[in-house]
């Protein structure tokens, strides 16, 4: 991860003066979608890339150590050895950027990766993912209990009842309060978007959530009804940039839920590129929040290899 972003003071003139002209921002998005995506090796190269900047992630019910386990050999060695030495990559170290797992299942995946001698980070949701509506000690002992099992990474989801009543400095408070709570760990907060309503209040949320100190921002919890999508995208990393131009602090941006193509991830790096420019083409300042994506990059770096499509079942699943 890259140096973190320590915060501001609540700016909440800067918050009330913002506004957003929709449609510009959906032409913008539009626009970005139709651009031509590479072809061939290059984009066999840009696919590595985007899997260099997957969380791979599970968070279901029916977690167990076995398949968080799995989940962590998959993002250990995410493409076959040999279609990785047929791109001369094999020694480039290519994993995910991490795993993603609930707070109760941090001590498996620390533990799978330890016994694989990986250091790749383990990141958690918390702070009752993914409503968030559980009281604020709960929700602050969560993140810390994550970050004692060995998380280097927690994913926080704001207060939403928050953010729709325009509360911008009870939630600065408490994504202060969990910056704090996560200590050295680098903390990711997720918007859910879907549930903001408008695109000024994610705006707002971005900045407020920067302000407090967030080193990243995600736009989802993947778990509603509408998660990442490229008009909400180009609202977050243009908050993104003017905050970064105000305070010189460059805060990582990621989308997550329902991210599922390789087709997508080239479109979600093409639009940090074009608006963010080549420095947030790092796993240090984007990732992708995935469950499923990872199989489908595997699927095209397979055929960009041998010339042939994998059937699901001939490729080892995460
Ligand atoms: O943070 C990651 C998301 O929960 C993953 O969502 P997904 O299962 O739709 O890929």
């Amino acid at each position: 991860m890259s140096a973190r972003n320590p915060g501001t003071q609540l700016d909440l003139e800067w918050v009330s003066k913002v506004k957003v002209n929709t449609q510009a921002v959906l032409r913008r998005a539009q626009y970005i979608q139709g651009l031509k995506l590479p072809k061939k090796q290059w984009q066999a190269a840009w696919l590595l890339k985007a899997i260099t900047c997957i969380d791979l992630t599970t968070l279901a019910g029916d977690d167990t150590p076995s398949n968080v386990h799995r989940l962590c050999m998959k993002a250990i060695q995410p493409v076959q050895y040999e279609h990785l030495k047929k791109m001369d990559m094999h020694d480039k170290g290519v994993t995910t950027g991490a795993v993603c797992v609930y707070p109760s299942r941090v001590a498996d995946a620390v533990k799978s990766l330890k016994a694989a001698n990986s250091n790749l980070p383990v990141a958690s949701v918390a702070t009752g993912f993914p409503a968030g509506q559980t009281p604020l000690e709960t929700r602050l002992t969560e993140v810390r209990m994550a970050v004692a099992d060995g998380a280097t990474e927690i994913d926080i989801v704001i207060n939403r009842t928050l953010a729709l009543t325009g509360q911008w400095e009870a939630m600065y408070d408490e994504i202060c309060q969990f910056r704090e709570a996560c200590g050295d760990a680098h903390m990711k907060t997720i918007l859910a978007i879907g549930e903001l309503g408008t695109f000024a209040n994610v705006y707002k949320a971005s900045l407020v959530a920067m302000m407090a100190g967030s080193d990243f921002i995600k736009t989802s919890t993947g778990k509603e009804s509408v998660n990442a999508t490229y008009p909400v995208a180009i609202v977050m990393v243009r908050a993104i940039r003017d905050y970064f131009l105000r305070t010189g602090h460059k805060v990582g941006f990621k989308p997550a839920g329902g991210i599922r193509t390789a087709k997508e991830s080239l479109v979600w790096l093409l639009l940090i590129k074009e608006e963010l420019g080549n420095d947030w083409l790092t796993p240090h300042l984007f990732r992708l929040g995935a469950s499923s994506l990872l199989a489908d990059i595997e699927r095209q770096i397979y055929h960009h290899v041998t010339g042939q499509y994998a059937a699901y079942h001939e490729l080892p699943m995460a």
